[in-house]
């Protein structure tokens, strides 16, 4: 019989393009069809069926404090009865960018906007006026959002739906973009010594999660720093994914001495409500309109349901640092048991991690780079997701996508994921 989800799904396709509104979570990259999420609750989400499972998605990384965190509904519900939108300037708003100013290092003023896609194409015209160059360099596997520059050798759903040029970004445009290699300083190097005065920008993700979870070498962020600063040319941290994720001061507290120009934000800092940010150096950020001749805007930018959301996320966050420490903890858990798990049944599995991001390859070598992620056996990734998914453990329906764990989550949640992942091994071998 029809599950409800199987229903609704085919209804959505006759009015959504392939029934979702992000290819991502279409789930054909496991050739099966999506559950249709009712409602979250803490660490868990329910489907149309009331089946429950573990979320390791979390939104794609937003909920850090977990689905209908109290601090965040009540922020929203005392918005929602003054009104949701008013396109003027809000106390929040401000309120909201003093704290990032506040406590992220690098940051001297920031910009609101509703995407991460947004913050990053915002991000990179602003670089392009400054250094008034017109290319840039971004890195094979990185994922920056759907912009026309960006879905070059793109990483999460264009990675994982095998279209990583998409149609529709002219030739005209993609040539501004080149690719350089995931931690191979090298490959940089070379571009930077054929184009010397023409890249504007280097845009990277400090810990890549749209590949899987890959961290930069320590040598390789140093050096992008020191070629940068060669060039003339605009560091850019992507922490759509990272910020308030990896630390609370994200990637800047991985690599306390690189100091990008430019740093974008997204996911946390909305709480689970759309929003992105984009933020650097003062004598930057003043290019942007009205104080500046780079124009950037958006009617709901800096909205304030977003702006409550983000900010009771972040407050709370900066209030409780052993948050940090816990996901920490349960990820190593996490990882320990889940290659403990795979050794059991002879599975060849790398496992990459930082901090509450972790994912896992079904490969027996290190994970460093695209290239190394491509070698990954994917049929093997397939038969356990489905597995996981039917032992009520909702993962990431790609490898190449990070799993995130949030802070309702306890070692029971993660010990019933490493047992249902001995299970699925079991099952592979079979
Ligand atoms: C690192 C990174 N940058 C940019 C984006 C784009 O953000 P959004 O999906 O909010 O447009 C994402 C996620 O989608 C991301 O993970
Ligand atoms: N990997 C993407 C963002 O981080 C997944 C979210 C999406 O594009 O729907």
């Amino acid at each position: 019989m029809e599950t409800l989800s199987e229903k609704m799904f085919e209804r959505s396709k006759k009015v959504i393009p392939g029934g979702v509104n992000s290819p991502a979570r279409a789930f054909s990259s496991v050739k099966m069809e999506p559950p249709f999420i009712k409602r979250g609750d803490g660490t868990y989400i329910f489907d149309e069926e009331d089946n429950r499972y573990i979320d390791f998605v979390g939104s794609w990384g937003p909920l850090i404090l977990g689905h209908c965190d109290k601090d965040v509904v009540d922020g929203l519900h005392q918005v929602i009865k003054t009104g949701t939108s008013f396109g003027a300037p809000t106390a929040i708003e401000m309120k909201m960018a003093e704290l990032m100013v506040d406590s992220l290092p690098n940051i001297d003023m920031v910009r609101m906007v509703n995407s991460g896609t947004e913050a990053t194409m915002s991000a990179v015209r602003l670089a392009k006026a400054y250094t008034k160059r017109n290319k840039i360099i971004k890195f094979e596997g990185n994922y920056h959002g759907h912009s026309e520059g960006f879905l070059i050798k793109a990483g999460s759903g264009a990675l994982t739906h095998g279209v990583p040029d998409s149609l529709g970004v002219p030739a005209e445009i993609a040539k501004h973009t080149l690719t350089a290699s995931f931690n191979n300083l090298e490959s940089v190097e070379n571009i930077f010594k054929a184009n010397p005065e023409e890249i504007a920008a280097v845009i990277v993700e400090p810990v890549a999660g749209n590949m899987g979870v890959i961290a930069m070498e320590d040598d390789f962020a140093k050096g992008l720093r020191q070629i940068t600063d060669k060039y003339g040319t605009v560091l850019i941290f992507d922490e759509v994914m990272t910020g308030f994720r990896v630390g609370f001061k994200g990637a800047h507290e991985l690599y306390p001495d690189i100091k990008p120009d430019i740093t974008c934000y997204g996911k946390i800092i909305g709480g689970g409500l759309p929003v992105g940010a984009f933020g650097g150096k003062q004598q930057i950020m003043s290019l942007l309109a009205p104080i500046g001749p780079v124009y950037q805007a958006g009617t709901l930018s800096g909205n304030p349901l977003a702006m409550r959301a983000g900010y009771e996320t972040l407050l709370k966050l900066r209030n409780n640092p052993q948050i940090y420490d816990k996901l920490d903890k349960l990820a190593l858990r996490l990882e320990k048991g889940i290659r403990e798990a795979a050794k059991l049944s002879d599975i060849d599995i790398t496992v990459n991690r930082v901090g509450g991001m972790i994912s896992m390859f079904f490969t027996d070598k290190e994970v460093k780079n695209f290239e190394d992620v491509s070698k990954a056996d994917n049929e093997q990734f397939i038969a356990y997701f489905k597995e996981m998914l039917n032992s009520g453990v909702y993962l990431p329906p790609s490898q190449f996508e990070s799993l995130f764990l949030n802070a309702k989550m306890d070692n029971e949640h993660i010990d019933f994921t490493i047992e249902k992942a001995r299970d699925a091994f079991k099952k592979l071998t079979r």
